[in-house]
């Protein structure tokens, strides 16, 4: 018998109606529990004294606290298909609740245009945060997360004109030159190293070509190896998968049970900041030295001129004192090389897949490419600007592929502001889905078929601005525009040119017929990764 078993028929009475003693444990997640359900009774309480009164755009019935949230994730839909099927039923701007976020959608050109451009100062800000996000964004001091205000406007402007102003572009073609020579070497090792002689995965390739360039640009440091440039990338990746959306984004009061999570989201950021200073240190000490000595003594093979690192050590930002923090250093350093890789990679995976889908659109490019060009040396940026079949293939590649569904989230500055005639209160994220926008019918001619010729001249048009009506707007539109455009658009052009320049690409044999699927990772990618075949072309250099 042990020790716990009632011996009297009293005892055994008394333990049938009284509960057996707590353990600690048993405690706590009673306390726990306990703690949930008065935060989410609380959460009920504020959502409808917040929302009494209001007219939110339609949106399908949801449960008490969690409101669509379970509907969504059992939906064994993507989100972003789940989006695309709720718009048939609720129309151009809907309302979903997500636990506590309210999530207002936007798909259609009209309401886009009302949004971005005619309200665009009343829904130029950013919501608020969750604490993961906010330790990697250094408290929304990013040009991306920042809200709308002087901050942002100082950052923003900075990060314009610093780096991403058609100017500075050119400055960095050294950068571009570099990381093509290496991205074609890479293709061309990569291939002949395969079983067949001939397989190139092309993402993978995509990406690590615009992470070095973004790397050099950011830190003007030209004699990183590529291992060490790899294990940077390795630590930019885990940042992003760290800041991925949690359960307890949507139901804060589950969030004492993801603090494993919270707790591997500090340590990456401690990894973040120990692969990143030193980087920034060592470009401080290139520009102490050449302060003080003369900078004819420095090996243009190790710095370079100008990097977005040197406009932000004496960057004064507006209602600030002093400039940034070495913490804050590191965040606008990575917001930089993330705003950019991804996306760009990602154009470039849906392009070679347009490009071995249809011989006929390489053949075209190649042509243009053989006319302005020929084989004795490779494309450049300043050729790119000069061939209107290939100008005309980006466009078409991101109004069919925008990298990205959704705009960033914005949020309306205050309360009161209305979009369509319904209600959007200021704590609620607003989202605006593009792909439905570039594939509208009313807007686009055959809007699901792939082809370049609708942008070339007498055919649609395409202002990716948006500022001319809204029809396409793969980076935004207004004032939280992406200041990438240019850069973006330059780098996709100019990888598509030299992959076509130096090899003839063609379905792999290993692969299944394309289908053009899509999933999300940190961006939208093909389902299938695309495995391509190529053949080197002879060239003179
Ligand atoms: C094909 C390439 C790219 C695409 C499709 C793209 C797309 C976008 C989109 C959709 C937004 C959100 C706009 C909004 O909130 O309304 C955005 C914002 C942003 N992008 Fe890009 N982007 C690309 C390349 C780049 C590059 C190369 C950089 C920088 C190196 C960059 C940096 C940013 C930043 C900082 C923002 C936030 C702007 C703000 O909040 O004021 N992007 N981008």
């Amino acid at each position: 018998m042990s020790m716990q078993q009632p011996t009297t028929m009293a005892e055994a009475a008394a333990a049938a109606t009284s509960p057996p003693p707590l353990s600690l444990l048993q405690l706590a997640f009673t306390a726990a529990m306990a703690t949930a359900a008065l935060a989410m009774a609380v959460a009920v309480a504020r959502y409808n004294r917040r929302y009494r009164g209001l007219r939110l755009p339609p949106g399908p019935p949801g449960w008490p606290i969690v409101g669509n949230l379970f509907q969504v994730a059992f939906s064994g839909k993507l989100f972003i298909h789940y989006i695309r099927d709720l718009r048939k039923e609720y129309g151009p701007i809907l309302t979903l609740r997500m636990g506590e976020r309210t999530l207002v959608i936007i798909s259609s050109a009209e309401v886009a245009h009302e949004a971005l451009i005619e309200k665009g100062q009343e829904f130029a800000s950013r919501p608020r945060e969750n604490t993961t996000r906010n330790i990697f964004s250094s408290n929304k001091f990013t040009v991306n997360s920042a809200v709308h205000g002087a901050e942002w406007r100082s950052l923003r402007r900075n990060m314009v004109s610093g780096m991403l102003s058609t100017s500075r572009l050119r400055e960095f073609g050294h950068a571009r030159r570099r990381a093509m020579d290496r991205f074609v070497s890479r293709m061309r090792a990569e291939a002949a190293e395969s079983r067949d002689g001939a397989s190139v995965w092309v993402l993978r390739n995509a990406r690590f070509a615009v992470f070095c360039i973004l790397l050099d640009m950011t830190f003007g440091l030209l004699d990183l190896g590529e291992d060490h440039i790899v294990h940077v990338d390795a630590v930019m990746k885990r940042v992003l998968l760290a800041v991925g959306v949690r359960m307890d984004d949507y139901l804060p009061f589950l969030r004492p049970f993801f603090w494993r999570h919270q707790r591997r989201a500090l340590a990456v950021r401690r990894e973040q900041v120990d692969t990143l200073m030193p980087l920034i240190n060592r470009r401080r000490a290139i520009l102490r030295d050449r302060s003080s000595s003369s900078s004819s003594l420095e090996d243009p093979n190790v710095a370079a001129p100008f990097s977005y690192l040197d406009s932000l050590l004496e960057l004064r930002v507006e209602g600030r004192d002093g400039v940034p923090s070495d913490d804050e250093l590191v965040t606008l350093c990575a917001e930089l090389i993330n705003g950019g890789t991804d996306t760009t990679a990602t154009a470039i995976e849906w392009g070679m897949a347009r490009i071995v889908d249809n011989p006929s659109i390489q053949a075209r490019l190649h042509e243009e490419i053989m006319e302005k060009v020929g084989e004795a040396r490779p494309v450049d940026d300043r050729d790119t600007d000069a061939m209107p079949y290939l100008q005309a293939f980006v466009k078409e590649l991101l109004r069919k592929h925008p990298p990205t569904y959704f705009s960033l989230t914005h949020a309306a500055v205050r309360d009161g502001s209305k979009l369509a005639g319904y209600d959007v209160p200021a704590d609620a994220n607003l989202d605006i889905f593009l792909p439905t926008i570039s594939e509208d019918p009313k807007l686009w001619e055959r809007p699901t078929e792939f082809d370049p010729e609708r942008f070339l001249s007498g055919g649609e048009a395409a202002d990716m601005t948006g500022s001319a009506g809204i029809r396409m707007i793969p980076f935004g539109a207004g004032r939280r525009i992406c200041p990438g455009l240019a850069m973006g658009t330059t780098h996709i052009a100019l990888m598509v040119a030299r992959m076509v320049q130096a090899f003839e690409w063609s379905a792999h044999p290993s692969q299944p017929k394309m289908d053009f699927k899509d999933k999300v990772e940190f961006t939208v990618v093909m389902d299938t990764p695309l495995l391509a075949a190529v053949k080197p072309r002879s060239l003179s250099f």
